[in-house]
């Protein structure tokens, strides 16, 4: 098989990249760009540059390069930016997968693994998340994610799509500094940065029913989030028309906003700086952790990391960065 990773410039893509191919999988990567960088697809994988929004590019990328599944990780994935711009975000995520579908569909490709995201729960009132747990999204972000897997259910049932819907939770860390996460809009890296301008890292409230008072999320290594795609690819390589997974991609394993501070601190030698608690930001749960039994069952696979090597492998990421 080829497989076409779109988003495979970008930080969770480059990683997807790299263990397809360590699995001995074809690879081509269709990124736009806007947020990814041609210097992170390996040497000797063909990069097509184009969004997913333009049918005729994903026609001839897909025909050029004999492509026989998707791997579809483009896309849109700031939650407070989506409430800015619902559209935007329904125009990248919702009508970017149909566009790509219909061109999958016209071209007989017809394996699919989809990044969703844990968002799709909301504020899940349980101890382990399920994938039979209720979605109640609480962003446009979250929406188009569960829209997204509503549209895959349609086109496996129509058309004998198989596909596997893989909703991560907290991905951390980096396979090797250069293709650590750029961004600044997660716990891990924020706490780097507040370190970094010489002040005490934020903890959006204390005052959660939980045992030390702060959240609780699991946290995902992204080499463990890129190992569960590739084993997705192979299951789906050999599965029926039609088959069509939802899993959550976690390690069953919750940690409190106080517990990761603490661990960062200890792992960047700033033993000596306290945290300051702030107030609550608005919309975050009090608990989000995967039940990981389903994707244990179906594709064999289990994290291999825990917190410390996400955080350490963050740390030395932004220190290439930020010397
Ligand atoms: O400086 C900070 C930054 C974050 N937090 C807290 O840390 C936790 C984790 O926050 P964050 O890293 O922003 O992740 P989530 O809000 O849990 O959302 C992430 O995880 C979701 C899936 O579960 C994805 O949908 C989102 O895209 C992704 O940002 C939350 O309780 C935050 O309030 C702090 O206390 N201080």
């Amino acid at each position: 098989m080829t497989w076409m990773v779109t988003g495979g410039a970008g930080f969770i893509g480059a990683h997807v990249v790299r263990a397809m191919l360590a699995g001995g999988q074809r690879v081509v990567v269709f990124d736009d760009l806007s947020t990814g960088s041609a210097d992170k697809v390996p040497a000797g994988v063909p990069l097509v540059t184009g969004t997913v929004l333009d049918r005729e590019a994903l026609d001839a990328a897909i025909r050029e390069h004999g492509v026989t599944g998707v791997v579809h990780v483009a896309g849109k994935k700031q939650v407070g930016e989506s409430v800015e711009r619902p559209l935007y975000y329904y125009k990248e995520n919702v009508t970017g997968l149909e566009v790509l579908l219909e061109s999958m569909v016209a071209a007989g490709v017809d394996r699919l693994v989809f990044s969703s995201s844990a968002a799709v729960y909301g504020m899940p009132d349980v101890d382990l998340v399920t994938e039979t747990t209720p979605c109640a999204p609480m962003s446009p972000y979250g929406e188009t994610k569960l829209v997204g897997e509503w549209l895959i259910h349609a086109a496996a049932k129509a058309h004998g799509l198989r596909a596997a819907s893989m909703r991560y939770f907290n991905v951390a860390g980096a396979a090797s500094p250069e293709l650590a996460d750029e961004g600044v809009f997660n716990l891990v890296p924020m706490v780097f940065e507040r370190l970094e301008a010489g002040e005490a890292p934020r903890i959006f409230g204390d005052d959660y029913d939980t045992p030390d008072g702060t959240c609780i999320r699991d946290y995902i290594h992204v080499e463990d989030i890129a190992s569960a795609h590739l084993a997705a690819a192979r299951r789906l390589e050999e599965a029926e028309a039609g088959t069509d997974l939802t899993l959550n991609i976690g390690r069953g394993e919750g940690s409190s906003v106080r517990e990761m501070v603490d661990r960062i601190l200890k792992v960047t030698g700033n033993e000596d700086a306290t945290a300051e608690v702030s107030a609550r930001r608005p919309g975050d749960p009090a608990r989000v952790v995967a039940s990981a039994e389903r994707i244990s069952e179906e594709l064999g696979w289990s994290a291999r990391y825990g917190v410390d090597e996400m955080i350490e492998s963050a740390w030395q990421g932004w220190r290439l960065r930020h010397p």
